[in-house]
């Protein structure tokens, strides 16, 4: 080291002082003494005036290392990692993953605060990339932020297409899906059935036929039946797993984990889809000036009418279409799947939901969607199953507008909120016994879940509650009540029911359900 010192004695002796201070061993001790006195100032002043600005503190969490945080620590299974951490940390825990801060809420009052109390403030979402990319940039309802567009599409929607109204005049439609279904199955009884494959392509073409009156049929039924459901689950899997890209949005433009090229592959699919669909449509209008009623027609004529404040564009057009049929199709099956999963472990259950509905219902007869409200016991195993099992785990993650308290901690503006509703659903201080599968404690019970009970919510609550509510319990209760009316299940032989779930921003069984299906109806014509 060189230094240019005067050629005074003074300075000579001062630059000496000074370098024996600093530079004997005495010397080291005093400056890291100094260095230290330094640092702790400014650190207690930074601490002093961020705690003036936040009067709560930030939320507990575990510590992670520099720049990446928790990342390297997080367990794909988020839902079960987030609820081992909540026994650690308590209800509202914090996590740094990478530059984005994640908060994880896992108690009936803190989920309050968010969904309900400061509902508009966390009525956002912080859109990952993959979802950007699967829905147009984020044009659909899901990943909209809350504002006159959301507003727009959710009402377009819920009216045309998810109402109790609108779903009453399609019932033929949902009809006839089951009743091809129950038809598929009988012609395989004996042999081996992929029951989730089946309530998939059944709910995934009622959906499609309400969209744009198409469906698969025939020998296609089984092959795209399970290559649409493979795409779906892609789509959902991808949304839920942690993407480097989100939380270092500087190395985005590298997609590391490859999880953009492949939503995009995903997403190309469907959109030939779209534009096959919507080019059909237009085509048919154009030569026939045909009016049908189906919800791409609605949609695309309100394309044409929009008023300008919020127009309705064709990317928001196939952005709905893709909300329709990746959230409604994906949810709804493999929470069916679940309810005959669990039911088969528990013969005693399936037992009495098939006394039901032969009491209800009869043998030589076959079920319709107006009976499913007379049938109790099976609405109880649609909520049982749905609070062991909740659809979406984490709910979609909320996003506040602004820094907010939430169980006495600073959720800071930004933060992307997990709302552990899983882990609610089993929590033992809310629930006996919450591991065991007992649809009784759903019966004559006050659990219902329009969202207004932090107990029981697996729809959800506030303004981004679900959707498609009236939808999936139709489609649940109606598809589940014809599979146990139509038919005895049983397992392959020497195998058992695996209830493991894979997590994604939609849970499923990890390994699918495949059980034989035994014809239990009077008359081989309730088959047709
Ligand atoms: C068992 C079936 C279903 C379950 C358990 C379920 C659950 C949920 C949950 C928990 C949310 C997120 C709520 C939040 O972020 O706070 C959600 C959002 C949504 N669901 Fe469902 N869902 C199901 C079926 C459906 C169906 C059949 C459709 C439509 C066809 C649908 C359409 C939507 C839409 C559009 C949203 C986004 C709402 C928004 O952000 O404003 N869902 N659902």
């Amino acid at each position: 080291m060189t230094l240019k010192y005067s050629s005074s004695s003074s300075s000579t002796f001062l630059y000496k002082n000074l370098r024996n201070t600093f530079f004997n061993e005495d010397g080291v001790t005093l400056t890291l003494l100094i260095i230290s006195a330094i640092f702790a100032i400014f650190w207690y002043a930074w601490m002093f005036t961020r705690s003036k600005r936040q009067k709560c503190p930030s939320p507990p969490g575990p510590r992670g290392l520099p720049i990446v945080g928790n990342l390297p620590f997080l367990d794909p299974d988020l839902h079960t990692f987030f609820a081992t951490l909540a026994r650690t940390y308590g209800p509202v825990l914090k996590l740094q993953l990478g530059q984005k801060l994640a908060i994880v809420v896992t108690s009936p009052s803190s989920a309050r605060q968010v969904l309900k109390d400061h509902d508009v403030t966390f009525a956002n979402r912080d859109v990952p990339i993959v979802g950007r990319q699967i829905t147009y940039g984020g044009r659909d309802i899901v990943w909209t932020p809350y504002g006159p567009e959301w507003r727009m599409l959710r009402k377009v929607c819920v009216l045309k297409m998810l109402s109790n109204t609108t779903l009453d005049s399609v019932y033929a439609l949902r009809r006839r899906q089951l009743r091809e279904t129950v038809g598929y199955i009988y012609t395989r009884a004996g042999s081996t059935v992929g029951v989730g494959e089946q309530l998939f392509l059944t709910i995934l073409n009622v959906i499609t036929n309400m969209l744009w009156g198409g469906a698969v049929q025939g020998d296609d039924r089984a092959s795209i039946g399970a290559e649409f459901r493979q795409v779906v689950s892609e789509m959902t899997e991808l949304l839920g797993t942690p993407n480097v890209s989100d939380f270092f949005p500087g190395l985005a433009r590298f997609d590391l984990q490859g999880l953009v090229k492949k939503s995009r592959a995903l997403k190309n699919k469907f959109d030939k889809m779209f534009d096959l669909m919507i080019d059909q449509r237009l085509k048919m209008d154009r030569e026939c000036g045909k009016e049908s009623k189906d919800f791409l027609q609605f949609l695309l004529q309100l394309k044409d009418e929009a008023d300008s404040k919020t127009p309705l564009t064709m990317i928001h057009v196939k952005a709905l279409l893709m909300d329709m049929v990746v959230g409604g199709s994906d949810t709804t099956s493999n929470s069916t799947e679940f309810a005959m999963a669990e039911m088969m472990n528990k013969p005693e259950v399936i037992k009495r939901a098939q006394q039901e509905l032969d009491e209800v219902v009869g043998r030589d007869n076959i079920v319709e969607e107006s009976h499913i409200y007379k049938l109790p016991y099976l609405f109880a195993v649609m909520k049982e199953t749905l609070r062991l099992h909740p659809a979406l785990p984490l709910l979609v993650p909320h996003c506040p507008t602004e820094t907010s308290t939430v169980g006495g901690y600073t959720v800071p503006k930004g933060a992307r909120v997990f709302v552990n509703v899983w882990a609610i659903h089993r929590d033992p201080s809310i629930w006996k016994n919450p591991l065991e599968f007992n649809p009784e404690r759903f019966l004559n019970s006050k659990w219902d879940y329009s969202g207004s009970d932090f107990n029981y919510f697996p729809f959800g609550s506030g303004r981004r509650i679900c959707a498609g509510i009236a939808m999936a319990e139709r489609m649940f209760l109606y598809s589940v009540a014809t599979l146990l009316h139509s038919f005895d299940w049983k397992l392959p032989e020497g195998q058992k029911v695996d209830l493991t779930e894979k997590f994604g921003i939609v849970l499923k069984l990890k390994n699918p359900l495949a059980a034989i299906p035994t014809p239990r109806l009077s008359d081989p014509a309730l088959y047709e």
